[in-house]
């Protein structure tokens, strides 16, 4: 893995606000969330990445989701136009951010929709998923912005879940790992592997094999350390509330520099 940097934005006070759409919605403790994000941003930094902040989205129920907002590849970040009006704000500052960080700036445009959640990528392979917060007009526009810097995007319909990564992720060699109940088609990944719970289905990849992953999924945790992964641990549970998983609240800078 190149440089270790991560993207991160700290919770609004109006976080309990946040859209739900798949789950019932229960009541989120916003001093617990803020603590649980520091122990997010603390087990990054333990684990060798240097964490920088976004301007605060204070008005932004969602803003900590930073996955959403924006995606990263190579040197190129594309501010995304999100399938939700209410989370549209949440790009602002993060071109200064990424301009400074060395990156070219891109955006969906209308009438493209897209959230970061709904794209999974392995190497120069993207995956789209096309649903609720992402349709074929931002696709589109990703394939084309990607295809300069010889990366190959698939949609793939996404029905079951909020975002593509909400159901589905990769491990460091490859394997599609995920949820089959929230998954459309699991058939779309050669080599597919389920796994026992919905927030096993999430992985960050730090590097060298590790994986940050949610502490709601022991049993899956369990059975990425018997494939030799090694596994880090963070307690989410007031953003789980809000449909988010441990990928959404940060964004790895591994280019361009
Ligand atoms: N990439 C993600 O998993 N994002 C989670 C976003 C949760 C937020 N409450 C939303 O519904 O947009």
């Amino acid at each position: 893995m190149d440089r270790r940097l991560a993207l991160v934005r700290r919770p609004s006070p109006l976080l309990a606000d946040g859209l739900v759409t798949h789950i019932e919605r229960t009541p989120v403790d916003v001093d617990l969330a803020v603590r649980q994000w520091q122990g997010y941003v603390d087990a990054l930094v333990d684990q060798g990445w240097q964490v920088i902040e976004a301007p605060p989205a204070d008005a932004c129920p969602d803003g900590v989701f930073i996955e959403d907002p924006v995606f990263v590849h190579r040197d190129l970040a594309v501010l995304m136009r999100s399938g939700a009006p209410e989370r549209r704000g949440e790009t602002e500052g993060l071109a200064d951010v990424l301009t400074a960080q060395g990156y070219r700036i891109a955006a969906i445009e209308e009438p493209g929709t897209m959230d970061g959640g709904d794209i999974l990528t392995h190497g120069d392979q993207v995956w789209v998923g096309v649903g609720g917060r992402t349709n074929q007009a931002g696709v589109d526009q990703l394939a084309v912005l990607l295809s300069e810097l010889g990366a190959t995007v698939t949609a793939v319909p996404t029905t079951k879940a909020l975002h593509l990564k909400s159901a589905v992720t990769a491990l460091p060699d490859g394997t599609v790992i995920g949820y089959e109940p929230v998954v459309d088609d699991p058939t779309t990944w050669p080599g597919f592997l389920a796994m026992p719970e919905e927030p096993g289905a999430h992985v960050v990849l730090l590097g060298d094999d590790r994986l940050l992953m949610s502490a709601a999924a022991p049993e899956s945790t369990g059975l990425l350390a018997a494939r030799g992964l090694d596994v880090v641990t963070v307690d989410i549970s007031e953003f789980e509330k809000l449909e988010a998983c441990v990928t959404c609240l940060s964004v790895r800078l591994r280019g361009p520099a």
